[in-house]
């Protein structure tokens, strides 16, 4: 689905990211881990186009992202939910999931919520008419992941989602992944700092330390000790 060879990206003379291989398969969930600072927001943003490539390539699908504007690429079929979410905070969920839906082509849209959305995040039927900025935390992040979900996209991008949230929430979160990469065959990169909410989740991961990927494997055929070295602070 995703397929990054020898990428090097970063901000005006500082390179950040150097000669990163990364494959993200199809329906599968992609953990991505590293310590603070090494490169990981700064991956995903090259890969959604919100900063430029220097060297390398990235495919998605059949097409290699080159120029291609954000906005190209999410009616292409990826989605991203940057670190702190980002949701309207004057807008009701549903306005906030009616603007998700904005990324399908006009034809798909519809003035109603898929009905899975509810299933998936039962809260956000029951405060259907809250707005954003009224939410905890948790509710906000659900209500950002749904947001991103709705238009069907073929990639989820999530940058730590579950960053100060109770851990109820990060175990609903953490079913809805599996489930909508299974069900729908959607791929995820799911970037956190938390290895066994990544470990639960994810089929494979891939460790970023200073720009370099340092390691990557299926989950259950990781050495502990090595990850716990390369995330040790
Ligand atoms: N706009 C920017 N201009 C210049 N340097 C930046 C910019 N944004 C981030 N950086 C630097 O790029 C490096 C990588 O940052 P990045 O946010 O990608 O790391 P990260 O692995 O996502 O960290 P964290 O886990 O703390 O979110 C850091 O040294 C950071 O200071």
């Amino acid at each position: 689905m995703l397929h990054i060879q020898e990428l090097q990206a970063g901000y005006d003379e500082t390179m950040i990211l150097r000669k990163v291989q990364m494959e993200i398969p199809e329906g599968k969930i992609v953990g991505l881990l590293g310590r603070n600072g090494v490169g990981k927001t700064t991956l995903v943003k090259v890969i959604m186009g919100l900063l430029p490539i220097d060297k390398g390539t990235i495919t998605f699908g059949t097409a290699e992202w080159k120029k291609e504007r954000p906005e190209h690429r999410v009616r292409a079929g990826m989605a991203y939910v940057p670190q702190g979410r980002e949701i309207f905070s004057d807008l009701t969920i549903k306005e906030n999931l009616l603007l998700g839906m904005e990324a399908l082509p006009k034809s798909k849209r519809s003035s109603e919520i898929p009905k899975e959305i509810f299933e998936w995040f039962p809260v956000l039927e029951e405060m259907i008419d809250r707005k954003g900025g009224d939410l905890s935390g948790g509710q906000q992040q659900q209500l950002a992941i749904a947001r991103a979900i709705i238009s069907n996209p073929k990639l989820l991008l999530l940058d730590e989602p579950m960053e100060g949230i109770q851990p109820s929430i990060v175990q609903l979160i953490q079913d809805v992944l599996v489930k909508i990469s299974r069900e729908k065959g959607m791929s995820i990169l799911l970037i956190e700092h938390n290895l066994d909410a990544v470990l639960s989740c994810a089929d494979e991961v891939y460790i970023l330390d200073k720009g370099h990927m340092v390691l990557n494997g299926k989950c259950d055929e990781l050495n502990e000790d090595e990850l716990h070295r390369y995330l040790a602070v």
